[in-house]
């Protein structure tokens, strides 16, 4: 019996597709910069392990939900294999596997001894009562228990979830092993990569932002944090989007304000002090720096050639598609990429690792000295090879992390 294959089946692109499309293209551009052979760059191209589990959540009606959960082991060559958790509906292995690659990235970039990792689930954390969030994180947890585990790797916080829900986890995971692991952090991770991308763009900027105007595309744990830190060093913060909408002050935003508002209504969207503004007007706003700190493919071909500011920082991981990407380099635009400006979260989390293996203390100051000077020689050491070889920030950053991994796997 033969099988009718419809002649023309239209391709399904989702966005973790397009995200996955976009790693792999600057991968390739990598392994071409570095002449590594077709092995070589096929071992980098295909994560080390790939987990897809069924989630079944007991809603409180009494009914049962299934959801889809992943996680994905990019690499491991430079250290064990470390990684976010996010909840979102569009969620997908595609996309789990574009962000775990980008965190080998990031981490070799940073010269943390550590791999790349990446989870999901396929939910809107905002559809489910706290209670029925909590069964289905320690189901997640006790599913992906093979990969996963206290003294293998513990996901940090990504897009939906926090540190209550890396709580559920640590506890789901010490209930399976016996063994207590502290979790406190000095700083969250998020406001790490805050931090971090304000360094990020302090060294790009080369010096102070006073009096530069800022669009924040994304005002959720990081993209709020990174529009303070850099309101803090003198910048005005004009405009700020999350996914209910987008709101703009000329003169700058009412941060605090805004941050109170939109705990309270679920958005920044209804702000009565600023401006409604179209989401999407944000990233074409006539600003000095676009921060991008949503979600992945928010600077498309499409709307690569109105975007007007001059420096992109991307707090977000795969903000820009290569082809936005070309469109902005020819207009003369400088993007600080996700795996350069990103990594404050991973630096700070392997700086605790140090603090706690010395058994010492370091004050917050000290923490945000030895952060400020990995994230400022990352910046340099990227920006010499990309002066000296004509090459733009993220493929300069790719060429120095995917070199890193291969000489020392
Ligand atoms: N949390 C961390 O420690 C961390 C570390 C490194 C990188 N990142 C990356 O930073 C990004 C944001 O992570 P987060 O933890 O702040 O997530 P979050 O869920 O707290 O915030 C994401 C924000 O983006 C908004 N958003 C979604 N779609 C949008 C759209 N189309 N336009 C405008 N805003 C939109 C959401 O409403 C939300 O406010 C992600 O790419 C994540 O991978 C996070």
């Amino acid at each position: 019996m033969s099988i009718m294959v419809p002649s023309k089946t239209p391709a399904l692109i989702t966005p973790g597709r397009q995200a996955l499309d976009s790693a792999l293209h600057q991968l390739a551009g990598a392994v071409e910069h570095l002449g590594l052979d077709d092995e070589t760059h096929t071992m980098l191209a295909t994560p080390r392990r790939s987990m897809a589990v069924a989630v079944p959540v007991r809603r409180e009606d009494g009914r049962v939900q299934v959801v889809q959960g992943y996680r994905v082991q990019h690499n491991a060559s430079r250290g064990p294999a470390k990684g976010g958790l996010r909840f979102h509906p569009g969620t997908d292995l595609h996309e789990v596997t574009a962000l775990a690659m980008w965190m080998t990235w990031k981490c070799a970039l940073a010269g943390i001894p550590y791999g790349g990792a990446m989870g999901g689930v396929a939910v809107d954390p905002a559809a489910l009562t706290a209670r029925e969030l909590e069964r289905l994180t320690r189901r997640y947890a006790a599913e992906i228990l093979p990969l996963a585990g206290l003294e293998k790797e513990v996901p940090v916080p990504d897009a939906g979830t926090d540190e209550r829900t890396m709580a559920w986890i640590r506890d789901t995971y010490r209930l399976d092993s016996g063994y207590w692991a502290p979790g406190a952090s000095i700083m969250t991770l998020d406001d790490a990569t805050a931090r971090g991308a304000r360094i990020a763009a302090l060294s790009a900027l080369g010096g102070s932002p006073m009096g530069l105007t800022v669009a924040v595309q994304g005002f959720g744990k990081v993209g709020a944090r990174v529009a303070h830190y850099l309101a803090e060093a003198g910048a005005k913060v004009v405009a700020v989007s999350d996914a209910s909408g987008a709101v703009y002050a000329g003169g700058g935003l009412d941060l605090d304000g805004l941050r109170a508002w939109s705990a309270e209504s679920g958005g920044v969207s209804g702000y009565r002090d600023a401006d409604a503004l179209h989401r999407d007007d944000l990233l074409e706003l006539d600003v000095d720096v676009l921060v991008l700190a949503a979600l992945e493919g928010a600077v498309t071909e499409a709307n690569a050639p109105g975007v007007r500011a001059r420096l992109i920082v991307e707090a977000a991981n795969g903000p820009t598609t290569p082809e936005a990407d070309e469109i902005l380099a020819a207009n003369g635009a400088t993007v600080v990429p996700d795996i350069l400006a990103g990594a404050g979260g991973v630096i700070v989390s392997h700086l605790e690792w140090m603090r706690n293996a010395q058994a010492g203390s370091w004050s917050n100051a000290e923490f945000d000295a030895r952060l400020h000077d990995r994230m400022h020689d990352a910046f340099i050491e990227v920006r010499s090879l990309a002066t000296a070889r004509g090459l733009t920030l993220r493929e300069a950053a790719h060429a120095v992390a995917v070199g890193r991994v291969v000489s020392d796997h």
